[in-house]
């Protein structure tokens, strides 16, 4: 097998960081290797070295057999690089056809045989017409798959693309990279899910704080073994998670027939009514863009109702203001940091001084730092330089607040490593046994059936199924989930 890509003791440092120490990996025809790391161990510095985005401080890149010096995302492309990040890079406002061929500098028609063809073959069925804000979540991926295949890409990387997807899902999304690779191309698979790792991977390289730990075969390790080499000694304490049972009988939140509509005037989330108890664990399941954002912005007051009432501890809060929302004890936490939660400019300091009223004191910050395993431990760093699990873990400051009566978590996880994941659990848990009711809407079915006291299922703005976490598994609400979407 040749080799496509020959990266040679790479450094890239910030400042005061070595995000990657002399980081020595090939990539070989034909073959997918995985990416696993903890969060901020230089996984995504590594892809973006590769794609252009950053240039190293240190090291060769050759790409089949010649140096290579990678300035920009185009000058990647021009050789065969192609990258499906966590985030759809896709505009809104084209049809999924107009941006695949405005990508590949092609005609729409040709584009359209095309993309409709290999859409067919892997049994996607997407409708390629449509504006690319009307598709869901996982459309809009595989609109960045469908693009990454007709790119004929020699190496592809794909960012933590799949965390969330279900599992039939997931396996078309696995065959399309098995198809990529048929044509000689090799894959790089950035992912969190040790078991996704085994499962998908052919050779599995683990980063920890910027180092190469090593490279493994998928025939040679396990899970624990790779859990060992992305935390090191800290694998023997992720937690076990257990379900708790401990639920008051008041209810905290009633969503009483609500309906809301998102930016486009669609219909978000449709004549859905809920209840979630005073210390009830309550997660919404559902495919990404089946009404969950909306939902919650509806309730932390950011959108309005078109029909329906939320009462809130027993006051009725349809009308009131996100202030007055906050004044009650009602903490949002959204799923995309970078956007909604942390100020990307402000110090990691000052994000957390922002939202803990109160004296607090330098000393104060570093314990919060510390307690949310915020890396680096430097409360002083700009937050746009901390990795996208570090930035979550800062937006996650507001689970310390005073005051908290309701938690309203999108997808808190999703770009957390198993020990900082496991951490934030726990978090849950404790604040539920206070009493804290916590609506936990999220695509991650296992952390669910993990930590809830119940199980909802939306889809298509509406709760199909209600579960007691004890009584149900999760091959039934993935089959729930795909059922109505
Ligand atoms: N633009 C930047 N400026 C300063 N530091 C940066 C920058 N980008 C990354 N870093 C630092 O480099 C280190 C590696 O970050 P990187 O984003 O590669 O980690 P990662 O393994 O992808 O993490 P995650 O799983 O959280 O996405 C981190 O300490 C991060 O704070």
């Amino acid at each position: 097998m040749g080799v496509i890509v020959n990266a040679l003791n790479i450094v890239k440092r910030f400042g005061s960081i070595i995000a990657l120490d002399n980081v020595s990996i090939q990539i070989f025809e034909s073959e997918i290797l995985g990416l696993l790391g903890e969060n901020g161990s230089g996984k995504s510095t590594f892809a973006k070295i590769l794609y252009g985005v950053y240039t190293p401080d240190k090291g060769v890149i050759e790409i089949n057999g010649r140096r290579v010096f990678l300035s920009s995302p185009s000058d990647a492309k021009k050789l065969g690089i192609v990258m499906i990040s966590q985030r759809p890079q896709l505009i809104d406002e084209l049809t999924a056809v107009e941006n695949i061929a405005m990508f590949l500098n092609i005609s729409i028609d040709a584009v359209y045989r095309k993309a409709l063809a290999i859409s067919k073959d892997l049994g996607i069925g997407i409708d390629l017409r449509k504006p690319v804000y009307m598709l869901s979540y996982t459309e809009k991926q595989f609109v960045e798959l469908i693009k990454s295949i007709m790119a004929r890409p020699k190496l592809l990387i794909v960012d933590e693309t799949t965390t969330y997807l279900p599992k039939d899902v997931r396996e078309k999304f696995y065959r399309a990279l098995k198809t990529i690779n048929l044509s000689g191309a090799g894959v790089v698979f950035i992912t969190h899910k040790i078991p996704e790792a085994i499962e998908v991977c052919d050779r599995i390289a683990v980063l920890r704080n910027g180092k190469l730990v090593g490279i493994f075969n998928k025939g040679d390790v396990d899970v624990d073994m790779l859990r060992k080499a992305m935390f090191g000694e800290r694998s023997l304490y992720i937690e076990k998670r257990e379900v708790r049972q401990v639920v008051g009988d008041k209810p905290m939140l009633i969503l009483d027939n609500i309906t809301i509509f998102n930016e486009y005037k669609l219909k978000a989330v449709d004549n859905l009514s809920l209840n979630v108890y005073r210390g009830e664990i309550v997660s919404i399941v559902g495919i990404a863009g089946n009404g969950q954002k909306e939902l919650c912005e509806g309730i932390a007051g950011f959108i309005p109702l078109a029909r329906g009432r939320i009462i809130f501890n027993g006051i009725d809060i349809s009308r009131k203001s996100v202030y007055e929302r906050i004044s009650m004890g009602i903490r949002y936490i959204p799923e995309d940091p970078f956007r909604d939660s942390v100020a990307t400019d402000l110090t990691l300091y000052e994000n957390i001084r922002m939202f803990l009223s109160g004296k607090i004191s330098y000393d104060d910050v570093i314990r919060y730092v510390k307690e949310l395993g915020i890396y680096p431990l430097d409360p002083k760093i700009k937050a746009y330089k901390l990795s996208g699990g570090n930035i979550q873990k800062t937006s996650l400051i507001r689970l310390y607040q005073n005051g908290i009566k309701l938690i309203i978590a999108h997808n808190p996880t999703r770009m957390l490593d198993e020990a900082s994941s496991a951490m934030v659990l726990k978090k849950f848990r404790e604040l539920s046994s206070h009493g804290i009711s916590i609506l936990l809407v999220t695509e991650d079915i296992e952390e669910a059936l993990s930590i809830s006291d119940r199980i909802a299922v939306i889809s298509r703005g509406r709760i199909r199924a209600i579960h007691s976490s004890s009584d149900i598994d999760l091959d039934t609400i993935e089959r729930e989930m795909t059922e109505y979407a």
